[in-house]
């Protein structure tokens, strides 16, 4: 269970995030959607441990968070690779530091890597891989640890609409087979839609939660039906219209 109470976060004496209240169950796939500058990286780096709360607390099963910790894994939009680093030494970067050794940390990081989809490209250069094969190997690298929760700052946000949907389906297929925790912040709305089990929306001028959903189109997808038939959907596009008028609601409230 991830636990935030009354958080607030400040810059410099501007408020960024105001009175915070989340209860988020283990398994949930979380998804946090806002306008530019409602405070959504600020949330991921205070549940992440790198930035400190002004006020409130992050409990994750039953444990304060008050730094970076092993349990959390982190996927950033840039990926964050180490770029001297071929692909299954940046995924096994982690355990190495955790003091892993070679033959044990390379089994798991190959693994991964057959989850992501990246068998085979273990040697490889992080400049010789797209975009997409990036963020897999981000991916990879934030479970290596086997983290109870999973966070993402705008994965997909650099990726053509393609590949961003692969992404998409990649995220929800771990989802399902691991039944981690995820947390995921992003401004696209249909992919908030399409990935959540729990939708968070925030406004900005502070941050504050204005709307939760508990939504199923990701566990459809889990099930077995292909994305496009999901975002087809009658019942998918009026939850899409419906959150993308309150979205904007929000924005007009802001300006
Ligand atoms: N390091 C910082 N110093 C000062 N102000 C900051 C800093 N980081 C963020 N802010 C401010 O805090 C507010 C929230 O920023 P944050 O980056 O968390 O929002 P966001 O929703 O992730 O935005 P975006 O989608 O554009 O990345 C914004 O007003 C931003 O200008």
């Amino acid at each position: 269970m991830l636990s935030i109470s009354h958080l607030y976060a400040s810059y410099d004496g501007h408020p960024a995030l105001k009175d915070i209240n989340l209860q988020l169950k283990p398994g949930s796939l979380t998804v946090v959607l806002g306008p530019s500058g409602c405070g959504k990286t600020t949330l991921l780096n205070l549940i992440a441990g790198f930035q400190q709360a002004e006020r409130g607390s992050i409990v994750l099963n039953e444990r304060a968070v008050t730094a970076p910790g092993a349990e959390r894994g982190v996927v950033f939009q840039n990926e964050g690779l180490l770029p001297w680093m071929n692909v299954i030494e940046n995924v096994a970067f982690g355990l190495k530091l955790a003091g892993v050794d070679r033959k044990t940390r390379e089994q798991k990081a190959a693994r991964l890597l057959a989850r992501v989809g990246l068998a085979g490209a273990e040697q490889r250069a992080i400049w010789q891989l797209s975009g997409g094969m990036r963020q897999r190997v981000g991916i990879a690298r934030a479970l290596a640890n086997d983290p109870q929760l999973l966070l993402l700052d705008e994965p997909f946000g650099a990726l053509d609409a393609f590949t961003r949907e692969q992404m998409q389906a990649l995220l929800l297929t771990l989802w399902r087979d691991s039944g981690k925790q995820i947390l995921l912040i992003t401004h696209d709305i249909e992919e908030a839609v399409f990935l959540a089990s729990e939708l968070i929306l925030l406004s900005p001028g502070p941050g504050k939660v204005v709307e939760r959903l508990t939504l199923s189109f990701g566990q459809r997808y889990a099930d077995g039906a292909s994305c496009r038939s999901i975002k087809s959907d009658p019942e998918f596009i009026a939850r899409r219209e419906q959150v993308l008028a309150r979205f904007f609601q929000q924005r007009e409230v802001f300006a």
